[in-house]
């Protein structure tokens, strides 16, 4: 068999999130800022000239079908016509459900590296229209930058801000995204802002107030964190994150941490570490 290239698949999380409007079709006009983190799941990629893609390491509790990685390669072959495929392996770190974009990250992940080793040579703008088809998260793993995304999470500013450290940590309960957008209880209304008048005080997590009701859990991590640093909640849930200027203080927190609750720290980096890696890879074949 040829050998297995490796590359990572980032988590991200929201620093802010409002919700300002809703589609007909049930998707909701929202605001957020993406920030790509260095910590991440790896995928491993073993690629031939027959058309079957394979998972080599089932998910628990994910179905073949269902899992984002083989619609991604699968959604990839049927746009292209493309004959190749792929045996695909995984080292999953990030917690599934999290808000953190697991999911959303490998399946971009997958369209990223199998557009290079398929040499189907697609630009990010196609690849991204193929990504919202499988998910609002993953466009912006495709475009690889931290950014200011709006409409349904598609539409993205690459936008600087400093290099910080976050704690980011999970409750260990379950939300649903489907659950939460289709809440009555959720704010909808919130007003547009623009890209430049983003600071992380004036903004906020609409899905916050109503997770932290329907998730005791998550409304108690949160105030443990907040005593320590600038804290919020990531997409749905039922992660949160606090905001620190340096990598020490952010591991003298998670050392701290409760033992109820699972935690990692990571850094916020403004390039996507697959983009890096995947540029290494093709300017050294
Ligand atoms: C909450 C966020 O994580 C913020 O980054 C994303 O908006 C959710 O992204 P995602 O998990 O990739 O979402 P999808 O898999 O596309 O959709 C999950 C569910 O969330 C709802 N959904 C998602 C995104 C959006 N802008 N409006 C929605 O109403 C949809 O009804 C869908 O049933
Ligand atoms: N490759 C995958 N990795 C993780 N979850 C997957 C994968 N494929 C499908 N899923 C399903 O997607 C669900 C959401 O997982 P994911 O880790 O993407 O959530 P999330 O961090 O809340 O994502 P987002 O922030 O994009 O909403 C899981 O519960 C699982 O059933």
């Amino acid at each position: 068999m040829t050998d297995v290239i490796w590359l990572p698949s980032p988590a991200k999380i929201n620093l802010f999130l409002h919700i300002c409007g809703q589609y007909p079709n049930g998707y909701h006009n929202l605001q957020t800022l993406f920030q790509l983190l260095d910590v991440g799941d790896e995928i491993g990629f073993a690629v031939h000239d027959r058309a079957t893609i394979e998972l080599k390491t089932p998910m628990a509790g994910v179905a073949e079908q269902d899992n984002l990685i083989i619609k991604a390669a699968k959604a990839l072959q049927i746009h292209t016509g493309s004959n190749c495929g792929a045996a695909i392996f995984v080292k999953k770190h990030l917690p599934m459900g999290g808000g953190i974009g697991g999911g959303s990250s490998n399946a971009a992940t997958v369209l990223l590296a199998l557009n290079a080793f398929w040499k189907l040579n697609l630009p990010l703008t196609e690849l991204m229209d193929i990504a919202t088809t499988i998910g609002a998260d993953v466009p912006v793993f495709i475009r690889g930058k931290t950014g200011f995304a709006e409409g349904i999470g598609e539409i993205i500013t690459p936008m600087d801000i400093p290099e910080q450290w976050y704690l980011v940590a999970n409750p260990g309960v379950h939300v649903s995204t489907p659950d939460i957008f289709q809440h009555p209880d959720l704010p909808r209304n919130t007003q547009m802002i623009k890209a430049h008048e983003y600071s992380f005080e004036s903004t906020r997590n609409d899905c916050q107030n109503l997770v932290c009701n329907l998730q005791g859990k998550v409304a108690k991590l949160l105030q443990w964190l907040v005593h320590y640093a600038p804290s919020r909640m990531t997409g749905t849930g039922a992660s949160v994150f606090a905001v620190f200027n340096n990598k020490h203080e952010a591991q003298n927190v998670l050392r701290q941490l409760p033992n109820e609750f699972k935690g990692f720290v990571a850094k916020g980096t403004q390039t996507s570490v697959l983009h890096t890696k995947l540029e290494d890879i093709l300017r050294a074949s």
